[in-house]
């Protein structure tokens, strides 16, 4: 099935759709498990309250903001933003790369770079998604919360971030219809040409069973937790329609719309 796709889509860097749906359907696994492993703790607001952290140097805000732009430094001289799927929450003053050069094929048009929607992921998850799928409370354990938010944070970046490859692969399969739409700068119907309603659908569906089964209580003996999730279903599904699959269509728009600079 695989050769098939490839033998399709007629370019040498192997960019399919099908491969790219395998890897979306891969991260989230990723996503599902971040959110299960965040939602062990409570809310616990003093991470995300700038005078709690005030007294840590350099932090400039709060703990979450110290966790992140430290551990965005480490992996940045690590060689972590040279590859193209990932993407800084704070991308200004981060240190250049420590480690040779790796040979990424140029698989995106130039003017992906400039695409970075991570203060609009920050903005969601932390105002809209965070309050909806833990519990309030606070049991002190801020340092880890940062941490679990961070993972969350990076997964949810990688996988709307995915939207540049994306519409890079249903641009060469149908550049025909894509090109007049560009040139115009017309992003309903470039909306419309990359939506596929069937395939969303179907990822809501997938991600909630998948909420379902990887937060299910797994116990010997009597089933008394059935029905019982460590993150509610419902609200996954939620997170991916009303906000993954918007953003991951928005990174696809503003790639196209440059796609032909
Ligand atoms: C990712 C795709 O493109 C679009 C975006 C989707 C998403 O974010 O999940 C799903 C279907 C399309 O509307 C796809 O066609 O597979």
């Amino acid at each position: 099935k695989h050769e098939m796709a490839k033998a399709e889509s007629n370019v040498s860097d192997g960019l399919t759709l099908e491969l790219i749906r395998e890897s979306l359907i891969r991260q989230e696994d990723t996503i599902v498990f971040s959110l299960i492993e965040r939602a062990r703790f409570p809310l616990n607001s003093p991470t995300y309250d700038k005078s709690y952290a005030s007294s840590v140097p350099g932090s400039g805000g709060s703990l979450v903001e110290f966790i992140v732009k430290q551990t965005e430094a480490i992996q940045a001289k690590a060689g972590r933003y040279e590859n193209p799927e990932e993407h800084p929450f704070f991308p200004d003053n981060l240190p250049p790369s420590q480690v040779p050069p790796q040979k990424n094929p140029e698989v995106l048009h130039p003017a992906a770079m400039s695409v970075n929607i991570n203060k609009i992921i920050w903005d969601m998850y932390f105002n809209e998604l965070l309050p909806l799928f833990v519990t309030p409370g606070d049991d002190g354990n801020y340092a880890s919360t940062a941490a679990r938010d961070l993972e969350c944070l990076q997964a949810l970046s990688r996988r709307i971030h995915y939207g540049k490859l994306v519409a890079e692969v249903k641009f060469r399969d149908e550049r025909k219809d894509y090109e007049p739409a560009i040139r115009a700068q017309d992003r309903d119907t470039l909306i419309n040409l990359l939506t596929f309603a069937r395939v969303e659908e179907a990822v809501k569906k997938r991600v909630e069973k998948k909420a379902m089964t990887f937060g299910q209580e797994v116990t010997l003996g009597d089933d008394g937790n059935k029905g019982k999730y460590k993150v509610n279903p419902a609200i996954v599904s939620r997170l991916y329609g009303d906000w993954v699959i918007p953003l991951t269509k928005d990174v696809e728009v503003e790639y196209l719309l440059h796609r032909l600079d």
